[in-house]
């Protein structure tokens, strides 16, 4: 806008477009008296993403402006509104006292709220974090940089490739993204929601390093794991430093609770990408709901913190059999000493002491914040005398750090009020007796009336006056009044103040320095409780490392409690992590399905070990081939983040990535075909499977031609066996994979059954060896309610299809070139094949019958 423009506005919109100019990209909520405003684009996004009236506000420049507004006390809610759309907000207050100012009062940005910084209760979700994430890119990979400002944390990472960035993103899942803004990661992102582009030069190490060095106020940055001069490090840097930058220039306040940095290497956990977490569900389903997952199962935890870093653990399980074990190890001691239960019922009452510790360090705390800090402090000896009792290294280690502070929780018990009040501006907030000056100005506002009865009676006594008495008026004050013909007698220490025609009005130095103190009693109560408010703040702060490192204790022993209560109530048993390669799962379960089926859930074993490491699993739809999948997948994730496991004994060797390729639509927004995610997906897989990494192959191929997908499935499972020698689980409803043991030694067929019992279809979900012989799908398109012309139909297709003999299964490269040579079902000799596998003297009844059954279909 040119300075010509500006000259004509109003001096207010004058001042409301210079707080603009310097927040051009974001909503500025001007305050103006009761309410924030918004002006032109900004009102008409407002009413739009709030939907509030949009309205004009006289004229500036010649024209009406649009104007939108929000009660200043019910900003939250809306402030709330427009961070989880993902926008974020600057604040322009009212920095003067309106009613002092001349003219125009003074208006600043006092902070910009964004989606990735908030620290307002209101604002933030109990349970989720939300991150702000820095990304730097460079010749050897990417730098990142992430803060959890509610919560105080701030960490580091690096990402070689753009697959592990991806992984991060996905395992983080920020709400803000700072990225610097030139083409490499603005085009690599597009679509993240979040995203800040940021000028180049922000993340520049040179400038980063002088950034963290003011920050923390250190000499080097040895202390963090950044002495060396690596291009990793000063990726790490350059990324930290543009994010401390934006902090900067949105919180406009220090932060000293960010009081150190951490790395978290990608190497030390079980890698899972974006498709993987996904695909598992572990906090979050296909179609979006919370219910129904690995989480919504898992989390009994008391505190919001706890549920937080219960979220944390889930996705990121660690490989470090000996951090995990120790877990373990603390779960079994809680169980033993029947502990959880009673441990429990203290962390209910514990509270968000993490994010309650950041307000303290940037005095936003509210008094109800410092209570429930009390109240948790009160509960620490509790929990050490529950705690004293178990043995295991790591409830010692967090005892160790769960120091006790009786001094300061004595102090906040006798400065705070059992429940103060919910504003400090109200007052209200300190306990009587804590501070005697606050107590002699209550005790004057409340007990005025007394003061005077007193007074009176006490000067009565004092002059003989029989008439005397005590009064108020506006425009006098306080006043001592006597009748006109008794008026001789007042004292000579009495002043005359005001001459009735019945009576003298009088003053003495006692009832005016009671009128001074009463009549500012109020105001200067409230003040004494700020003053003693800021006070208390500060000796808090004096304890801050120390209750933030107490806090964190307590969480992680409130998630450990919460393991042993779901291991004890959902009867999970104890993983062994044991240092020899193999997996060995008996009668496992899947936690989630378990949880939400009414019938009884079948459980299965689940063994691979350097002999058999790919098992083939046939069975019909509906058979419970995924949830076998999954479920195992899910338990060796329990297993590693230090929860037990559902299942009777589970034996787990060391893993590097969980890595899954199971179908869903869900990307279909994203622009990409369903075969083509199915392949970049499995692309991914076999660029990335190791002879350690548990792999989950569901029905790969069927996004194409039949043949084409049997060729892609049969190619897959050869490299995935062969190649990469992975832990696999490959489900798929190509019979011709069947024969695939019979070339590659590290594979073996396993199947799920169905029989069929008159016209129902009845699934066994029980894993047994060898291949299935059949897959049911006409039965289950009936169980479906497809129409019965299209299913008898079918049925006809089916047979003739059936008739036709096929060769055995040679996917040789010829083969592959002439894909036509391939059949589609079961090989002629498999009912004697099935015959020849019968064992009849191991059989129950109930197998003999199913048994049965399947060769009567063989036919
Ligand atoms: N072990 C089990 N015990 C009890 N119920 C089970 C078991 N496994 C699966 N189910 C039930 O069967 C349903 C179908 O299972 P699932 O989706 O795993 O079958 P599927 O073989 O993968 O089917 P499709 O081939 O059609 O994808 C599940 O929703 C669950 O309710």
């Amino acid at each position: 806008m040119s300075s010509n423009d500006f000259s004509q506005h109003t001096p207010l919109m004058r001042q409301y477009f210079t707080a603009k100019a310097e927040y051009p990209d974001v909503l500025l909520f001007f305050r103006m008296g009761d309410f924030y405003e918004l002006f032109h684009d900004d009102a008409r996004k407002a009413a739009r993403l709030l939907d509030i009236t949009l309205t004009q506000r006289g004229q500036s420049g010649g024209n009406a402006i649009p104007m939108a507004g929000v009660p200043f006390h019910a900003a939250d809610g809306y402030l709330a509104r427009l961070v989880a759309l993902g926008e974020s907000v600057a604040i322009c207050e009212q920095i003067g006292d309106p009613a002092l100012a001349k003219g125009l009062v003074e208006r600043k940005v006092v902070r910009v709220i964004t989606p990735g910084t908030l620290t307002d209760e209101a604002l933030l979700e109990d349970r989720r974090e939300l991150l702000l994430l820095s990304v730097s890119h460079g010749k050897s990979g990417y730098g990142l940089a992430w803060a959890d400002v509610a919560a105080g944390r701030f960490l580091l990472s690096t990402a070689g490739d753009a697959d592990q960035l991806a992984a991060e993103l996905a395992r983080l899942n920020p709400a803000e993204i700072l990225i610097p803004d030139d083409e490499t990661l603005a085009e690599q992102l597009a679509g993240t929601k979040g995203l800040r582009r940021r000028p180049v030069w922000y993340f520049d190490a040179d400038t980063g390093t002088r950034q963290l060095l003011q920050f923390f106020g250190v000499a080097d940055l040895s202390g963090f794991g950044l002495a060396e001069k690596s291009a990793a490090n000063a990726l790490a840097i350059g990324a930290a430093g543009a994010l401390l930058g934006y902090l900067e220039e949105t919180q406009k306040q220090r932060l000293p609770h960010l009081s150190s940095l951490q790395w978290e290497i990608a190497d030390e956990a079980i890698a899972m990408n974006a498709a993987t977490r996904r695909h598992l569900e572990l906090d979050e389903r296909f179609d979006g709901q919370l219910q129904h997952t690995l989480l919504g199962v898992l989390d009994s935890t008391c505190s919001p913190m706890a549920g937080r870093l219960l979220r944390r653990w889930l996705h990121r399980p660690l490989r470090d059999a000996a951090v995990v074990g120790n877990r373990h190890a603390a779960v079994q001691s809680l169980l033993d000493a029947g502990l959880h239960d009673s441990l429990r019922a203290v962390f209910r009452g514990i509270g968000d002491l993490e994010r309650i510790l950041t307000r303290v360090a940037l005095r936003s705390a509210r008094p109800r914040d410092l209570s429930t800090l009390r109240d948790g402090l009160k509960k620490l000896p509790d929990i050490h005398a529950l705690l004293a009792g178990c043995d295991a290294p790591r409830i010692r280690e967090l005892c160790a750090v769960m120091v006790q502070h009786p001094e300061l929780a004595a102090h906040l018990e006798r400065a705070l009020l059992e429940q103060p009040a919910v504003l400090l501006r109200d007052g209200g907030v300190f306990a009587p007796g804590f501070d005697a000056e606050l107590d002699e100005l209550r005790q004057l506002s409340t007990h005025a009336d007394q003061f005077l009865i007193d007074l009176e009676a006490r000067e009565k006594a004092a002059t003989g006056i029989a008439t005397l008495k005590v009064g108020y008026n506006r425009v006098h004050g306080y006043y001592i009044e006597i009748s006109k013909g008794q008026a001789d007698k007042a004292p000579a220490h009495y002043t005359r103040r005001q001459t009735l025609t019945g009576a003298e009005r009088f003053i003495t130095e006692e009832l005016k320095g009671f009128e001074d103190k009463v009549l500012s009693a109020r105001e200067r109560a409230l003040a004494r409780e700020r003053l003693l408010y800021e006070q208390l703040l500060d000796e808090l702060n004096g304890h801050l490392p120390a209750l933030r490192a107490c806090a964190q204790a307590l969480a992680e022993c409130d998630v450990l409690a919460c393991f042993a209560e779901r291991a004890e109530s959902l009867d999970w048993c104890r993983p062994h992590l044991r240092a020899e390669d193999g997996i060995r799962i008996l009668r496992g379960r899947h936690p989630v399905v378990e949880h939400v089926r009414e019938q009884p859930f079948e459980p299965n074993d689940l063994v691979l070990d350097g002999e058999r490491r790919m098992l083939l699993i046939t069975g019909p739809n509906m058979g419970g081939k995924s949830t076998y999948m999954r479920q195992n997948a899910l338990i060796i994730l329990l297993a590693y983040i230090g929860s037990f496991v559902p299942a009777d004994a589970a034996e787990i060797g060391p893993i590097d990535r969980i890595l899954t390729r199971i179908g869903a639509g869900d990307d279909l927004a994203r622009g990409q075909s369903t075969f083509m995610v199915e392949m970049a997906e499995t692309s991914f897989i076999l660029r990335n499977a190791s002879a350690r990494s548990f792999v989950l192959m569901d029905e790969i191929g069927r996004g194409t031609s039949t043949y084409d997908g049997l060729a892609l499935a049969q190619a897959c499972a050869e490299a995935l066996s062969a190649d990469n020698r992975a832990y696999c689980l490959f489900a798929t409803h190509y019979f011709e994979l069947t024969a695939l043991p019979e070339s590659h030694p590290g594979v073996r067929n396993v199947h799920l059954d169905a029989v069929e019992h008159g016209d129902r279809l009845i699934f066994m979900h029980a894993v047994k060896d060898g291949p299935a012989n059949r897959s049911f799908g006409l039965q289950v398109a009936a169980l479906a309610g497809l129409p019965k012309p299209v299913l008898s139909r079918a049925k006809q297709a089916l047979t003739q299809l059936e008739s036709k003999s096929r060769p055995a299964l040679d996917l040789q490269a010829e083969a592959l070139d002439n894909p036509q040579q391939l059949g589609l079902f079961v090989p002629d000799d498999a009912l004697a094949k099935a015959v020849d596998a019968l064992e009849p003297d191991e059989l129950t009844p109930k197998q003999a019958l199913e048994a049965l059954y399947r060769l009567k279909q063989l036919r």
